[in-house]
Parts: C-alpha cells; structure tokens; sequence
C-alpha cells in the first residue's frame, strides 16, 4: 500500500447498482474491498408493461402498447433516501468516513427532462403521457425506427456502424429518440434533455449533468468524438436534424473521474457527508469487469441475471458481426471495450416459473423448502444431456446479439406428451447457453479471442446452469468474489472518483476478487453438447437470418390484434 492509500485506511465508499426491479447499496471499506453493509429497495412501481400507474395519473386509465417498458424516476429517488442509509447502518460504519458515492445503471435506460433535470412525467399536463416516462432498456417499441437507421447508415456507409457490429439494436438511445419524436412530437418538443438514467442519478447527486463516456459511447453512437451527423439524422426525418445539438450533446465525463460533490439535498436523502466525491456514472455491465479483476485482454465477463451483458477488454480494434459495441476507453483507460449481450435470460427462466408451470410443481418445491427455480435445476440435474429431447431457441425477449432483432420471439422444438417442466426449463438454460456460445464464436473468429469466461450476477448461483455453460462453451467459468459484483464495481469507481487510488486498474487490484476456475468443462458433456448446438444453430440461422419471417409476422399478427381490441373496447 503506497502512503497515499494508506491515508484511507479507515476510509469507506458507496456503491448504488441500479437494477431492473430495485436498487443495491453497499458500503465497502477503501483499503481492501472488504463489503461491510447492504440494502436493497424495490421500486415501487417496478417495470410498467401493460398501463401508466393510476396514483400518478390522477386515476386516468392509460394502456400501454405491446412491448412497451417504461419506469418512474422517483422510485430511483428513493432508492438514495432509503438503501444508503440503510445499508450504512446495517455497515456499522461512521458516515463521516464515507468519502465517495458512485452509481451504476441499467442501460440503455433513456430519461427525458427539462433543462434542468426535471423529468417529464413530473411536468404539469404530462402524467398521463406514456413518452414522458422513463424508456427501461427493455423498451422493445422501437424496432420500426431502428430498422430505418440501420438500413441508411449501411446505405450511406456510415462508418460509426462497424463500431456495432453493423447493427443497433432498437434498445439503444437513438431509436428510442426517433420513436419518441413520431409518436409524440410534443412531449419530444417539450425534451429539453434526453438523459441516460445512468448520467440522471448523478445529476440528481451532485447537481452537475455529466454524460459517462460509457454510455455515450455504446448507447449513444459517440465515436472518436463525434456523433451521427445531422445530415444523418435528418435523412431520417427532418425534424430528427438537430437532435444531438438540442438533446444529448452534453461534455464527457471518463469512467473513475469526480462528477462533482454530493449536494445538501443529496446529503440530506442519503445521510452521507455534503461535498464528499460523486462519480461519473457508469452501465451495471461495465463497472462489473474490475470488481471481478478482469481487465486484461480476453477475459470475457458475463454478468449473467434478468438479461446477460459480455464485456470485454481488448488490445485491438476488430469489428465483430452483431456486437453492441465496441468503445475507446468503454471499461477501463487505454483498451477497447467490447460489449454484446442476450436481452433475455433470468427473465425467461422468471417466465417459465411464474406462467408455465402447473400446481404440482409449486407444490413440490413448497414440500422440499426451496423456490420453484431451484426445484426444477434439481430435477432437471438428474437428467444426462439430450434426455429431455428438446432444443430452444433464447429469444423471449429478442435478440440482442448476434443477430440485433428484437421482433424475434421463443420457441422449444421437441415437445411430446412426455415432456415435463423441469425438461423445458433446462431446455430453456442450454438455449442461453447456446446463445453465449454464438457471441463467443463471433468475437473469436473475429480476431478478438475469448480465453476465460468471468461470471456475475445473480445466475451464478445456480450450479446446474453454470456447469452447462462450461459444458456448453468449453471455457473454464470464474465467478467473481461477490454477490454484489456491479454495486462493488461501483464502490471502486467510488474510490477512484475520490482520490484513493489513482486509475481503476489499481482500485480493482485492491478492492476486485475472483474465484478462478469454479466450472470447468465435462469432455463427453460438451460433445453431446456439440451436437445439439448444431441443432440450434440450424435453428437459430433458419428462423432468425430470413429463412422464415414467421416471427415476425406474428408480431404484426398481435400488434393489429391489440389495436383491434383496444378500439373495440373504446367504442363500446
Ligand atoms: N435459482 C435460479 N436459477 C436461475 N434463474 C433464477 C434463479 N432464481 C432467480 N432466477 C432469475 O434470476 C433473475 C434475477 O437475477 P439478478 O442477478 O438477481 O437480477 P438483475 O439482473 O436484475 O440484477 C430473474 O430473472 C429470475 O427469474
Ligand atoms: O444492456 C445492459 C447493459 O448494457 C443490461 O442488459 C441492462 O442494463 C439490464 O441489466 P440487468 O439484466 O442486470 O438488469
């Protein structure tokens, strides 16, 4: 320890993690890492899928279309007033000694604002307007705009497209802009600031608005400094043109660096010190990799929970086929960062438990004191690869990588009046397996090769589904050493925004941890392995490179069946 670290020693930070459901704080000693207290709290309001919620509408019944996913700013709000203290008392710590806060969000989560920060939803007259809520990353709405911005900039040769893989996915900030300016051309007019969540709460702490070079980069299409020209924007609507200059051009905060100092209304909400260090915001992905100690080149870390992200550090710059992005400087100083991911994966596993599964089940898991989930991994544990007879395809929430569609839907071939529950669910873990394996496949083959697989997250737990990524991969899986890896990578963005060390490769030295070499591969398992991901790559290629549309006529099929009924409805 150099004499400067010494100096906080006694010296504590806060980490908020940002989820799909709730936020986590945890408070971590400078010095070591060591993870002295936490706190979670739910949002209050959650996801909102299918209506705007009644208590902020004044009672007006507001339907949501399909795919929709938006979330209310005040429930992260609270998460500042009731997780942090909690979890600094649950900590035991003095919050004198606290000497920075850092955030890390879901993205690409989209906040439209005034001027100065005020969200939309909380304007007077726009309650009761869906576009002036949050978009949630899984905002699904915006294929149609995404579509037209990936045929044009191909048709232009835009060259910012190669940095995504020759595609953005609809959940990025500009589809979600362009959505928002056609369907509501006012409450995109009245957008005086279209904020990543990520940059919002660090708005919220300290006052300043920095945009995180993070998002900026993967999300938002900033590359070597620029983003999509106004011709650009404008060759996609005309009112479109002015978009960056008027929206989202905002200067560049670096990963690590002080945002600014925690305000008295923050210091009040938090019960932390006013003044002490805010750092740049950051994506829950990305602060993950030096928690987990992995910042050199090819060491994948997938932070694997409701959704999977891959991120990546690299020596070089290579395009990948259907990566999110690849950004300067996007996980740590002085590599490329690579990022790809799978939109759905705890979340179909949560799907299958919460609609597919009959009485019996629940029963049994009740009976043997374990949750639904854990009940069908020890049940389908027993099972040798291939017995259920099913192969699926992942993508209940679309795609994200490799194939960036997210009209694309689920789909389990196989099913006999003999197939069971836990049959499925397994089915369900190998298919998100798979689909690992296919973006670990691109970036090798794209000269960006994967030499160890990190895994966070909440699935790390589950024992089963970790062998079968080994198996399924071939890679021997490291797990970080926390449970809290985003809201720890946080806490070390923290310390770094403070002073304590000088760059996040030395805080992640000191504070990171990982178990290297938790799984590792079963030769036979992965060979009947192969075979099946053979099966679903014939899958995966028929239904989602056009072979057939189905999926996506189905799509149009439901939509024109909702608006139908909705018209119906009000009619009557
Ligand atoms: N035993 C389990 N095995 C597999 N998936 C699980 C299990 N328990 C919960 N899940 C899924 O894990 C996801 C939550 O993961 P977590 O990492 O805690 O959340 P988040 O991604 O929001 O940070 C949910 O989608 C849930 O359906
Ligand atoms: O796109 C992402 C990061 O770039 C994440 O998938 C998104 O933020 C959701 O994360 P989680 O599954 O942990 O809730």
């Amino acid at each position: 320890m150099t004499e400067h670290e010494h100096d906080h020693e006694d010296a504590y930070v806060v980490g908020v993690d940002y989820g799909t459901l709730s936020g986590r704080a945890l408070v971590v000693r400078v010095s070591d890492g060591a993870e002295l207290g936490s706190a979670v709290h739910p949002y209050r309001h959650a996801v909102l899928e299918r209506c705007l919620p009644s208590d902020l509408t004044g009672g007006a019944e507001v339907a949501l279309e399909p795919d929709w996913a938006l979330q209310v700013p005040q429930d992260y709000r609270e998460v500042l007033q009731v997780a942090v203290p909690a979890a600094v008392e649950a900590a035991g710590v003095d919050p004198s000694r606290v000497i920075g806060i850092a955030t890390d969000f879901t993205a690409c989560t989209m906040v439209p604002t005034l001027h100065d920060g005020t969200p939309l939803n909380e304007v007077d007259g726009y309650a009761d307007r869906p576009h002036a809520y949050v978009k949630l990353w899984k905002h699904h709405a915006a294929q149609a705009q995404a579509d037209r911005i990936n045929a044009l900039a191909a048709q232009r040769g835009e060259t910012w497209l190669a940095r995504y893989g020759g595609l953005l996915s609809s959940e990025w900030e500009l589809a979600k802009g362009l959505q928002l300016l056609e369907e509501d051309p006012d409450v995109y007019a009245r957008t005086e600031r279209w904020v990543e969540a990520a940059d919002w709460i660090v708005w919220e702490l300290c006052g300043t608005y920095v945009r995180n070079a993070c998002s900026a980069g993967y999300k938002g299409v900033l590359q070597d400094g620029a983003y999509p020209s106004a011709d650009f924007l404008a060759a996609l609507n005309p009112a479109f043109a002015d978009y960056v200059e008027t929206k989202v051009e905002q200067p560049i905060g670096q990963l690590g660096d002080r945002a600014g100092s925690l305000s008295a209304r923050a210091a009040a909400w938090t019960g932390l010190p006013e003044g002490i260090a805010v750092a740049v915001g950051n994506v829950d992905a990305h602060v993950s990799a030096p928690a987990a100690q992995a910042v050199d080149h090819g060491q994948m870390v997938a932070i694997m929970g409701t959704s999977t992200c891959h991120v990546m550090s690299a020596g070089v710059l290579r395009e990948v086929p259907g990566m999110c992005g690849v950004v300067d400087g996007g996980i740590v100083a002085g590599s490329w960062g690579y990022e790809a991911g799978q939109s759905g994966v705890g979340d179909i596993f949560g799907w299958f438990v919460e609609h597919g599964v009959p009485p019996y089940i629940h029963a049994e898991a009740a009976a043997a004191g374990r949750s639904v989930h854990e009940h069908l991994t020890a049940l389908a544990a027993q099972q040798e690869v291939g017995e259920h007879g099913l192969v699926a395809l992942d993508w209940h929430s679309g795609n994200r990588s490799v194939l960036v569609d997210h009209e694309l839907s689920g789909l389990v071939v196989g099913q006999t009046l003999a197939t069971r529950p836990e049959d499925v669910y397994r089915a369900l873990i190998e298919a998100t397996a798979f689909g690992t394996r296919t973006i670990i496949e691109a970036f090798t083959s794209s000269g960006v090769p994967v030499e160890e697989l990190v895994v966070a997250g909440g699935l790390s737990k589950n024992h089963l589904l970790m062998q079968v990524y080994a198996d399924v991969t071939r890679l021997p899986l490291s797990v970080v050493g926390s449970e809290q890896g985003p809201a720890l990578g946080s806490a070390l963005h923290a310390a770094v925004a403070a002073g304590a060390y000088a760059d996040i490769r030395a805080a992640a030295k000191a504070m990171g941890s990982v178990q290297r070499g938790v799984f590792v591969p079963d030769e036979e398992s992965a060979l009947a392995y192969d075979a099946l991901f053979a099966e679903y790559t014939a899958l995966h290629d028929h239904f989602g490179r056009g072979g057939n549309d189905v999926m996506h006529r189905l799509r149009t099929v439901r939509r024109d069946a909702v608006r139908r009924r909705r018209t119906r409805k009000d009619a009557s």
